[in-house]
Order: C-alpha cells, then sequence, then structure tokens
C-alpha cells in the first residue's frame, strides 16, 4: 500500500440545501472503488447513533443559535472520534455530506452567531493532539447555486425541515459564507457551479477529483 493510500482523504461535500451536492455521491464512491479504495460514506449532523438522534432535534427542535452550535459540535466531536478519524487512519476515503464549513456558514453567516466561538469549538473538536493541525477535509466540493434555484428545485420534493423553511435571505448568508470560507482556503475548495445540468456538474466534480491524482 502506498503512502497516500494509508493516509486515507477526507473529502466534504458542502452548499446550500437543494445546491445538488447528495445527487453525486453514489458516482464519487463507485469512482473511488473503482480505483480500489475503501469509502466511508457518512453525514454531518450525523454518522454515528449519537449524532443522528443529535441531527433529529437540530432538524426539528426550536433553539437558540448557542445550543444549536453545540449540539453541532457534539454531533461532530463524536463523528470524528468514532468513524472518522479510524476510518484515515486505515487508510480509507472518507465522503462526509457537509462537515464544519456548514457551521461557520449556517451557524455563523446564516444565524448571525460569534465566529470567534465556533473556531474556539473548531479547536476543541478537531484538535487531534496537541501541537497538531486541526482535523480538516483536504477537499471540500462547494456546490454553488443560488438560494432561488436551489428553492425550485427542492419545492414539493419533501417537507421542508427547520433550515430548508428558512427564507431567501437566509441562505443568501449562508452561500456568502461558504463564499468566504473559500476565499480563505483556495487550495481545499473546489468550486463547482450547480446552477447547470446533473452531467455538466458531474464533469466538474470529476475533474477537481482527477486534479488531486487520488484516482489512479
Ligand atoms: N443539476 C441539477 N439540475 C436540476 N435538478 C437537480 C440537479 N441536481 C440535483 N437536482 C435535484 O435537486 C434536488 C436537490 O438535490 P440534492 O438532494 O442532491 O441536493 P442537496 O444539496 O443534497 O440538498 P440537501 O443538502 O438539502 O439535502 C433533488 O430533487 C435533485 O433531484
Ligand atoms: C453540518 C451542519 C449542518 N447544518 C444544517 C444544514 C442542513 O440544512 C442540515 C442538514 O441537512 P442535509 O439535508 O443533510 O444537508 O443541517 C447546520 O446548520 N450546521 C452544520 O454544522
Amino acid at each position: 500500500m502506498d503512502q497516500q493510500a494509508r493516509r486515507g482523504q477526507f473529502i466534504s461535500l458542502e452548499g446550500i440545501d437543494g445546491a445538488g451536492k447528495s445527487s453525486h455521491l453514489d458516482a464519487i464512491e463507485r469512482l473511488f472503488a473503482a480505483a480500489g479504495r475503501e469509502v466511508v460514506r457518512t453525514r454531518e449532523p450525523g454518522g454515528t447513533p449519537l449524532a443522528e438522534s443529535l441531527r433529529a432535534l437540530l432538524l426539528n427542535e426550536a433553539m437558540d443559535p448557542l445550543t444549536e452550535s453545540l449540539l453541532v459540535f457534539a454531533a461532530r466531536r463524536d463523528h470524528v472520534v468514532q468513524v472518522i478519524q479510524p476510518a484515515l487512519a486505515r487508510g480509507a476515503v472518507v465522503l462526509c455530506d457537509r462537515f464544519t464549513d456548514a457551521t461557520f456558514a449556517y451557524q455563523g453567516a446564516g444565524r448571525g452567531f460569534d465566529l470567534a466561538v465556533l473556531q474556539t469549538l473548531e479547536r476543541w473538536v478537531q484538535q487531534q493532539e496537541a501541537g497538531a493541525a486541526l482535523l480538516q477535509p483536504e477537499l471540500t466540493l462547494w456546490f454553488d447555486l443560488a438560494p432561488e434555484v436551489a428553492a425550485e428545485r427542492l419545492a414539493g420534493a419533501r417537507m421542508p425541515d427547520r433550515f430548508e423553511a428558512q427564507p431567501a435571505e437566509f441562505f443568501r448568508r449562508v452561500r456568502e459564507g461558504y463564499a468566504r470560507r473559500a476565499a480563505e482556503e483556495p487550495g481545499r475548495f473546489a468550486r463547482i457551479d450547480a446552477d447547470t445540468r446533473r452531467e455538466a456538474v458531474w464533469a466538474q466534480v470529476e475533474a477537481a477529483l482527477q486534479e488531486r491524482g487520488w484516482l489512479k
């Protein structure tokens, strides 16, 4: 097994609700499986029994932004310790539908919650060992789409949860939050223009993965 395979790859998918990210998870998984890689597909909030219980509360129960942020990070801590770190240690590809960028976009930009508090929680939860870098995805596929188009795509598709029921203005702020995160870390983010047909979106996703040289 080569060095890259032993280390594993952590890939997150991000975007406002309805941007189309989940539609490409199967195909990404197939690409890595065809390259002989173990793929661990997971999501946030969620990914463990405890975190999935917290997800149900987060998506359905009214709460203030601090409570929301604490629950998101509590779920993340369990997910990181139980699933993500062990998978990366055995060389798997971790394909995660949302991670901490969602917290900065939704709780930070969307709700207007204190970014410094989020940064502190991020350090507590994603610190791997003293002095080491925080656990972060190596690649974040950001599906960028206007809130109006995303809302049209979601209309009638399912009962909106507590986030999906937010007005367009909320999602404009969330989108800006993602744009700021992407500008801060251009090497980690690949912006996917999601305002096009599925095949054209997929071509961008595949290109971003090929560029990293992980599919050989
Ligand atoms: N390129 C596309 N063009 C038109 N419709 C699309 C496209 N991609 C996905 N859709 C449709 O848009 C809706 C939302 O897609 P999807 O569930 O993949 O989004 P998502 O980003 O995962 O949303 P959420 O985060 O809210 O779960 C689905 O009904 C899906 O079939
Ligand atoms: C990780 C994370 C998620 N959220 C929000 C974003 C979405 O509206 C839901 C998850 O639903 P999905 O259909 O699985 O995308 O949760 C958030 O507000 N903060 C977070 O950190």
